[in-house]
This record gives structure tokens, C-alpha cells and sequence, in this order.
């Protein structure tokens, strides 16, 4: 649903008080969230932060200590079965490796979700998976290959294919551009946007990419000191003082990507 220009933007996650723990570890602490419909946002912050326990947490995986979750307008932690079933059919997860099952070929990795989801016949399930195949753009070839047979790339966009096999409103991106080289993390920078411009997804990106944050991201939300230390835009990141956003938005690496006339110090 479009927002006309008064409105204000509907918010599909909206986390509050958040707090996660591993035994005596405090990952999250009071963290609050909101996620708008239709946007990429990115989301940063060092090594050990809690972006992936975040993740994790907001799709039902980790059971929080404190604090709320709604996707799509429903507690994810107070969902009956059946209830969390229907909700899980309206998001994608691709995890950090892309996490393909080894043992299935591309398409039945793609149908995977559709088998275990959704009664549809074998024949939809094929013709399905093989359009979502397509539009991640791997060649017809890719489509009887095991995981093994792929390069690293290709993995990532089959995982980005399984992600997107039940036609979900939200897609949860892992490090999507991880281990990839330059020129095929641009490439699948290039996919996200297209894919969200076309099916109006909203994407949810951890990332330590910055070349992803400058391209692809319409909002970046910050994670350091167990919370979400600030959320905005490119620019109004680069105005945070604040030693790691500092270091990380205007450091040697931020500005070897940054458009002219950012990341200056
Ligand atoms: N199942 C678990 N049991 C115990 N500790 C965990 C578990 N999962 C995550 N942690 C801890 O929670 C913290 C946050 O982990 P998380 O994977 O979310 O970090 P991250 O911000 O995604 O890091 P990276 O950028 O390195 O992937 C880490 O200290 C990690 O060791």
C-alpha cells in the first residue's frame, strides 16, 4: 500500500525494550526498532553487537528476555502455532552462508519452503520455484546443480530465491554480500533493489558493507551499546558523534566508497 505525503509510513517490525541474554552475556538491553513497509534498511555495527541475534529474534528463532516484537501487527512472542505458521509464510530468511540444504539441488531448494508451507501440487511447485530461479537471476543451467556445484555468488542468489519462494512481504538479508568480490557484491546489491522495486519488499539487511549501505539502503540503523544507538539516513549518520559511528561512516574504508562529498572529515 502506497503512503500518500501526509501519511506517515506503516511500520511492519516494531521492537521495544528488547533484551537478550546468553547466560551472563547481555547482547540487547532495552533496544527499540521500527521498521517502515517498503524500505531497505541497513543494519550495522561491530563484530558481536547482536545484528544476527536480532535477526533471530525478530523471526521467532530466539526467545527474547524482555521486551516486544510485532511483525506485520502481531506479537511474534505470543502467536499461537498456527498463527506464527501463517505469519513465517509473509517473511524470507536468508541466512548468513545462504544456507542451502546440501543435499537438494537448486529448484528442490527452492521448492523446499513450498513443500513445507503450502499444499501445492509438485507440478505448481516446479514452475513456481522455476520463475522465482529466474528472477534471481541464475541461468537455466544453475537450476539441477547441488549447492556444492555453485559458485559463492550463485549460492547467495539461490538463497535469495528460496528467500522469496512463498511471494513474503519481508525479506530478512544475513551478510547477503559476504565473501563475495567486489564486482558480484555490486551485482547483488543491484538484485536486491531490483527485487524490492518490483515486488515491494521490505528488507531487512545486516550488513558491514558499505558499499551496500550507500547504494541499496533507504535507512541504516546503528547497533552499539546492547541497543539501536541511532537510525537515519547516509547523511545523518555522517553527522553522529559517536567514536564508532564516527570511525566506521568517515574512517579509510568509508571513504574509499563514499559519493563525493561524503565521509569528508
Ligand atoms: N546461541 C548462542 N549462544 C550463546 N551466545 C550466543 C548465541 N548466539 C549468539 N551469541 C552471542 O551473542 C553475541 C551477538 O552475536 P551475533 O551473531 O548477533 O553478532 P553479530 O552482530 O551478528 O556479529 P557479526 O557481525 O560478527 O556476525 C555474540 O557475542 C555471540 O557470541
Amino acid at each position: 500500500m502506497m503512503d500518500g505525503p501526509d501519511q506517515k509510513p506503516e511500520t511492519v517490525i516494531r521492537v521495544r525494550d528488547l533484551v537478550t541474554r546468553f547466560g551472563t552475556h547481555t547482547v540487547h538491553e532495552g533496544l527499540d526498532l521500527d521498521v517502515r513497509r517498503g524500505e531497505i534498511i541497513g543494519v550495522v555495527g561491530g563484530s558481536g553487537t547482536g545484528k544476527s541475534v536480532l535477526l533471530r529474534a525478530i523471526v521467532g528463532l530466539l526467545t527474547p528476555q524482555e521486551g516486544r516484537i510485532e511483525v506485520l501487527g502481531q506479537d511474534v512472542g505470543r502467536t499461537t502455532e498456527d498463527e506464527y505458521r501463517r505469519l513465517r509464510r509473509r517473511w524470507g530468511v536468508m541466512f548468513q552462508d545462504g544456507a542451502l540444504f546440501s543435499s537438494l539441488t537448486v529448484q528442490g531448494n527452492v521448492e523446499a519452503p513450498m513443500r513445507e508451507q503450502t499444499g501445492l501440487s509438485p507440478e505448481l511447485r516446479r514452475t513456481l520455484a522455476d520463475i522465482k530461479v529466474r528472477m534471481v537471476g541464475l541461468p537455466d543451467s544453475a537450476h539441477a546443480k547441488y549447492p556444492a556445484e555453485l559458485s559463492g555468488g550463485m549460492r547467495k542468489r539461490a538463497g535469495f530465491a528460496r528467500a522469496i519462494a512463498l511471494d513474503p512481504e519481508i525479506v530478512f538479508l544475513d551478510e547477503p554480500t559476504a565473501g563475495l568480490d567486489p564486482i558480484g557484491a555490486a551485482a547483488f546489491d543491484t538484485l536486491i533493489r531490483q527485487l524490492q522495486a518490483a515486488l515491494g519488499l521490505t528488507v531487512f539487511l545486516v550488513t558491514h558493507d558499505l558499499d551496500s549501505l550507500h547504494a541499496i539502503c533507504d535507512r541504516i540503523a546503528v547497533l552499539a551499546e546492547r541497543r539501536v544507538l541511532a537510525v537515519g539516513t547516509m547523511s545523518e549518520m555522517l553527522d553522529i558523534d559517536h567514536p564508532w559511528v564516527r570511525e566506521y561512516f568517515h574512517g579509510p574504508r568509508a571513504r574509499a566508497v563514499a559519493p563525493s562529498g561524503q565521509a569528508k572529515d
